[in-house]
């Protein structure tokens, strides 16, 4: 008989709490780390399926509800459990392009297949991340690197391991697309998770600057036209659409500092050992110590603080305009979070002065309690 597929495609004893999570899976708050607890380490597959359900993305491209779970539990266990680079992150940066897509400047914007390219990139864009930098795999000679030739070697490696596991039968979801729409899920896919790589990160923010631009003026003239239409952007080019995607998913990559600090300190947390397990290893390796990664000097705070304002807050403000007024509580979280990291900055020395030594972390977790509000 057909067994039935659970609600939110694994099968869990907490699928009550489970619906209570998903019911904010349009939220920019949801907590995906609790999502992963409830979901039995499944949040990538029930994130992805919560959200092809809800897009009826499983009717519109005809996909079979089961190979679908075949293929996002597969590509579930084939991330790594390293720190940050692990489903979780795949199922946090999904559901924040699922969001970001929700943006009403988009209503009329993208294609179903667009769509559909956009957040399979997203589950995808970082499988079998062995927890190392493009360099560190460069610098040690690692095979990854010779088979990409030092070139986005990660992200290369990342859309290979994925398009591989959709050549297994049970896992083709994708098999009632016509090859001409299997082409195009490719080509948008290869293209978004390239531009995930930081080396991109400058050529990106060159390319927004003057994009944008040229958007808003055609935002204007087309509103000047017929004032009927509201402020979704309607673009002809698939060129510029993919652009857009390609943007939206590395701002959903670059995501943690507009989160609430509960959810933002625990990716902090996280980055921050995969970062100092590098260093272990290039330390035993006698190779240099890659910045931030040696656990014995690294500022955290102040690495954060650097992060904000030299990539995650310019990043988001150019993506905040273009959306405006969308996206303002995600530059309020990150404004908010930076001054929380510059308060422990100026605490830290401060509480180096006193007398008695309250321990770092619960004096931490007191200030974040209060900050919680
Ligand atoms: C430049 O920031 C840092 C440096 C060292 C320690 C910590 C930080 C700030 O914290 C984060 C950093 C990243 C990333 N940093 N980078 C690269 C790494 C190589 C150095 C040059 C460019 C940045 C990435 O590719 C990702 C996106 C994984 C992701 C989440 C973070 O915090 C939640
Ligand atoms: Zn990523």
């Amino acid at each position: 008989s057909m067994d039935t597929i659970p609600r939110f495609g694994t099968e869990t004893p907490h699928e009550a709490k489970l619906a209570e999570l998903m019911d904010n899976i349009d939220a920019w708050g949801l907590n995906i780390f609790d999502v992963h607890n409830y979901s039995q380490s499944h949040s990538l597959t029930s994130v992805m399926y919560t959200i092809f359900k809800k897009r009826n993305l499983i009717e519109t491209f005809r996909i079979s509800p089961q190979k679908l779970i075949n293929y996002l539990v597969t590509l579930e266990s084939h991330y790594l459990d390293v720190p940050y680079h692990c489903s979780i992150h795949a199922a946090d940066v999904t559901q924040a392009i699922h969001v970001l897509l929700l943006i009403p400047s988009f209503e009329n914007t993208f294609t179903d297949l667009e769509i559909l390219a956009a957040l399979f990139a997203a589950a995808i864009h970082d499988v079998d991340h062995p927890g190392v930098t493009n360099q560190y795999l460069i610098n040690s000679d690692n095979e990854l690197a010779l088979m990409y030739n030092d070139t986005s070697v990660l992200e290369n490696h990342s859309l290979a391991v994925a398009f591989k596991l959709l050549q297994n039968e049970d896992c083709d979801f994708i098999e009632n697309l016509s090859d001409e729409q299997r082409k195009i899920l490719r080509q948008i896919s290869i293209d978004m998770v390239l531009a995930t790589d930081m080396s991109k990160h400058g050529a990106i923010m060159q390319t927004i600057q003057s994009f944008h631009q040229s958007l808003k003026a055609k935002q204007c003239k087309d509103s000047n036209s017929n004032s009927s239409t509201n402020d979704s952007l309607v673009l002809t080019e698939q060129k510029e659409r993919v652009q857009l995607l390609r943007e939206m998913l590395h701002c959903a990559d670059l995501s943690n500092p507009t989160k609430h600090l509960s959810i933002y300190t625990q990716w902090v947390d996280r980055i921050m050992d995969e970062f100092h397990y590098q260093g272990d290893r290039e330390r035993s390796a006698g190779m240099p110590i890659s910045p931030m990664c040696n656990r014995r000097t690294a500022d955290i705070e102040m690495a954060q603080i650097g992060f904000i304002q030299a990539i995650v807050e310019p990043l988001w403000q150019m993506w905040a305009q273009l959306v405006y007024p969308h996206c303002q509580q995600m530059l309020d979280n990150i404004d908010s979070n930076r001054q929380w990291y510059e308060y422990q900055i100026s605490n830290r020395s401060s509480r180096n002065n006193t007398s008695d030594k309250t321990t770092s972390q619960s004096h931490d977790s007191k200030e974040q309690d209060k900050l919680k509000g």
